[in-house]
This record gives structure tokens, C-alpha cells and sequence, in this order.
């Protein structure tokens, strides 16, 4: 796993601004089994999770919502393996997850680069690590490619993350990310530092990286937005707190997603996000009273 961006490579299009073949090869997908997952930290006996089983298809979108602390970055980081179960299982395709690996991306909402490496060093590590073999040459011409589907151009490349702006950072953890290419990849909150057009166009950005995949990646969202939940995801989950279990989940059928433009006329839509307001809302509720 990379905690930058994410890497592990294979061939795919991405019709957003290139197409690359040269050093990709077809990646597993994973199809992720949770049983009985419990975790507690080490220095704190307080259970974080208790007790949490699903089972998620290779290529779904996940969105997880829930309150603050509730346990959301604790569960992507047992997904990474960057923290062991306290008492249950996690499997990859019937593989239990035994620390970190290149198959597990991460993008975090700070960004994850290196502040003294360019933005072109950072994904050229990222990249020498998932594809020792490769010469320099092609490896660099793979993170120009990358940059240029996420919209950035070359200039980039050359440039500390203090020139770029915290849109363009994130496109570069998102580049670092897809270019490497894990089956799996787990944001926590990457935009929840951006400013709302930012913000929008970096979640289309991911929707169509993601869509033109294929096979697709398996992603875990960790959102504190509704709205950004219902757009990018076909499966939201909602994390109760103290322990957290899951509360609330729901399928979104592929013609029933929706779009940045008719995301607040369909009816039913409208009712699964006053659903998820309330479930997130609730434990509060019953907390306070
Ligand atoms: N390294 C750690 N050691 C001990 N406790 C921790 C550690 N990291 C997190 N926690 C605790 O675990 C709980 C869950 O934290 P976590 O960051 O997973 O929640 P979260 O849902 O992602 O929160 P947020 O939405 O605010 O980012 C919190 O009570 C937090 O204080």
C-alpha cells in the first residue's frame, strides 16, 4: 500500500485525455469480505468497532458516513492493514489482509505528498515502487500521463506542493493514486479541504476516472457529505458510534444515479438523503437526550 496517493498498475484507458498500454498489466479485483470485524487501539481499551460484517463486490463504490470519531478513518486504516483486528476477519478475495501492500491505496485530505519533492517526484516514487523492473523513461512519461488526466499539465511536474494549490495537490494524490492503479482504494475525506467548485470538479474527476475503468476499483469513501455520498457512490453505509456498528446501508442501482444536474429533483433520491441525514443524525439525537 502507499499512503501518498495509492499505486499497483494495469492496463486500462483512461479516455480522459491519453490512453496507455505500455507497462500496464490486467490487476486483480478484489471482492472484500468483513466478519465479526472488532478493533480497539492498543493504548485505549474503548472498542472502536464492534462487531462489523459486509460483504462488498470488486469494483463497488462505497461511501461511508457517520459522525465524527465515530471510527470511519480507524476502519479504513484496518482495510489498508496498517492496524490489525482486535477480533474478527478481513478478507481480499479470501485473503486475510496482513499489512500494508500496493494493492491498497490511500488519498487522504492532506493531500499525502512529500513537501520537499516535486509533484513529479512524488509520483515518480510512487511509481518506481509499484514497477521496479521499469526504465526511468517510461516511468516518467506514465506520470506525465497521469497528471495530464487529472488536468494538470507538464508544469507540473517540477513544482514543490507549496507552488500548487490544495485543488492541485489533490489532483496529484489523485493521479499518484489511480496511475498506480490499486484494485482497492480508500479516500478519507480528500476533498473535505477544498473549496466547493473545487471540490465538485475533483469528484466528477473521480467518478469518471473511476467509471471508465475496467475492471473498476473497489472504493472506500469516507465522506462527512450526504450529497457527495449519493454522487459518487452505488453503496453507502452509515457508521452508528460508541462502539460503531453499521447502522444503515443502501444500493443505489446503476440507472438510478444520480447527476451533479438532477441530483435534487428525483423524489426518491431526495427521501434516501433525508434518510441518511436522519440516520447519521439520530445516535446524536439519542445521545444528547
Ligand atoms: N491512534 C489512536 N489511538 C487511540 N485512539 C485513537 C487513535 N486514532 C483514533 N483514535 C480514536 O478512535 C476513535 C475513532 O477515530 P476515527 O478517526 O477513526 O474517527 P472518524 O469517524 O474517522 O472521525 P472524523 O470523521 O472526525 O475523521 C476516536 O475516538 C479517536 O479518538
Amino acid at each position: 500500500m502507499w499512503c501518498c496517493g495509492g499505486k499497483n498498475f494495469c492496463r486500462v484507458e483512461w479516455s480522459v485525455n491519453f490512453e496507455y498500454t505500455c507497462i500496464r498489466e490486467v490487476s486483480a479485483i478484489h471482492d472484500v469480505k468483513i466478519e465479526g470485524l472488532s478493533f480497539a487501539y492498543k493504548n485505549d481499551n474503548r472498542l472502536i468497532l464492534k462487531d462489523i460484517s459486509i460483504d462488498v463486490q470488486a469494483g463497488t463504490f462505497v461511501a461511508l458516513l457517520g459522525q465524527s470519531g465515530c471510527g470511519k478513518s480507524t476502519f479504513l486504516r484496518l482495510l489498508a492493514g496498517l492496524e490489525t483486528a482486535t477480533a474478527g476477519t478481513i478478507l481480499l478475495d479470501d485473503r486475510p489482509v496482513s499489512g500494508a501492500s500496493l494493492d491498497k491505496g490511500m488519498v487522504f485530505q492532506d493531500y499525502g505528498l512529500f513537501p520537499w519533492m516535486t509533484a513529479g517526484e512524488n509520483i515518480m516514487l510512487a511509481l518506481k515502487q509499484r514497477f521496479p523492473q521499469q526504465d526511468r523513461k517510461k516511468l516518467k512519461q506514465l506520470a506525465l500521463d497521469t497528471l495530464n488526466a487529472v488536468g494538470l499539465d507538464e508544469s507540473v511536474y517540477r513544482k514543490l506542493p507549496k507552488e500548487l494549490s490544495g485543488g492541485m495537490k489533490q489532483r496529484c494524490a489523485i493521479a499518484q493514486a489511480f496511475g498506480i492503479d490499486p484494485p482497492i482504494l480508500l479516500m478519507d475525506e480528500p476533498f473535505g479541504a477544498l473549496d466547493a467548485v473545487t471540490r465538485a470538479r475533483l469528484q466528477d474527476l473521480v467518478l469518471k476516472l473511476w467509471s471508465q475503468e475496467n475492471p473498476k476499483k473497489t472504493v472506500f469513501f469516507v465522506t462527512h457529505d450526504v450529497d457527495e455520498a449519493l454522487l459518487l457512490a452505488n453503496r453507502i453505509i452509515v457508521f452508528g458510534q460508541s462502539p460503531s456498528n453499521i447502522i444503515y446501508e443502501c444500493s443505489i442501482p446503476a440507472d438510478q444515479r444520480p447527476t451533479r444536474e438532477n441530483q435534487f429533483d428525483n423524489p426518491e433520491l431526495l427521501e434516501l438523503r433525508n434518510t441518511l441525514i436522519f440516520q447519521i443524525n439520530k445516535d446524536v439525537v439519542s445521545r444528547i437526550s
